[in-house]
């Protein structure tokens, strides 16, 4: 199953699951409308499951390592899946799931055993450390009907790049929403660092 992102994935590492509504807020205030929850603190599923209850943010979680993973979220109203890499029963209970399913890709061959589930898009993970819009633009050539997400090391200074590439349809990232902006509850910052992430589309 595909699902229709926007270009720009905020990933977020949320410590209380009482943060989640004012994030969604803020997100939705800044011009965002889809967000990624990492699996990284025991507040994310509750979190994303108060966040999937705006009807206007496509909501999806991140750092699936597990086919249990895969179910507590859609549980929690997930409709996409990420993995930091490509964990084959991971993508199989989230397409049986009927959720549009995104694992992570490092190489040729895992973006090849990737491709093989059908998937349109693909993340690229860690994106600037495996060599930026460089190693995308390679793969991008020999690959030229797969899709890239590119995440890891992306902010407001290298985006524009990444974007640029015709092969990338979305990027993701922590800089639009920081785990401490979180913490401080300071949801005016993030708001103000979604609209400046939207001005870089322009
Ligand atoms: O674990 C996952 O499934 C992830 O989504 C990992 C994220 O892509 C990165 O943590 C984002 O990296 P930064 O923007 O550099 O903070």
């Amino acid at each position: 199953m595909s699902i229709s992102l926007g270009r720009i994935l905020p990933i977020v590492v949320i410590d209380s699951a009482d943060d989640a509504e004012p994030l969604a807020e803020a997100l939705l205030a800044g011009g965002i409308r889809q967000v990624e929850v990492t699996l990284r603190t025991p507040a994310a599923i509750e979190a994303a499951r108060r966040m999937a209850r705006h009807d206007d943010l496509v909501v999806g979680v991140g750092t699936a390592l597990t086919t249990d993973d895969v179910s507590r979220a859609a549980d929690a109203g997930a409709r996409f899946i990420v993995s930091p890499g490509l964990i084959e029963p991971v993508v199989e209970r989230t397409l049986a799931l009927g959720l549009a399913s995104i694992p992570g890709i490092a190489t040729a061959t895992e973006l090849a055993r990737a491709s093989a589930f059908g998937l349109d898009l693909l993340k690229v993970f860690p994106a600037e450390q495996l060599g930026g819009v460089a190693m995308i633009a390679a793969l991008a050539a020999v690959f030229p009907e797969v899709r890239f997400m590119p995440s890891g090391g992306i902010g407001p200074t290298n985006a524009g790049a990444y974007l640029s590439h015709p092969a990338v349809t979305a990027i993701g990232g922590s800089w639009m929403a920081p785990r401490e902006a979180i913490k401080a509850r300071d949801f005016l910052s993030i708001a103000d660092l979604c609209t400046a992430a939207g001005e870089l589309l322009r």
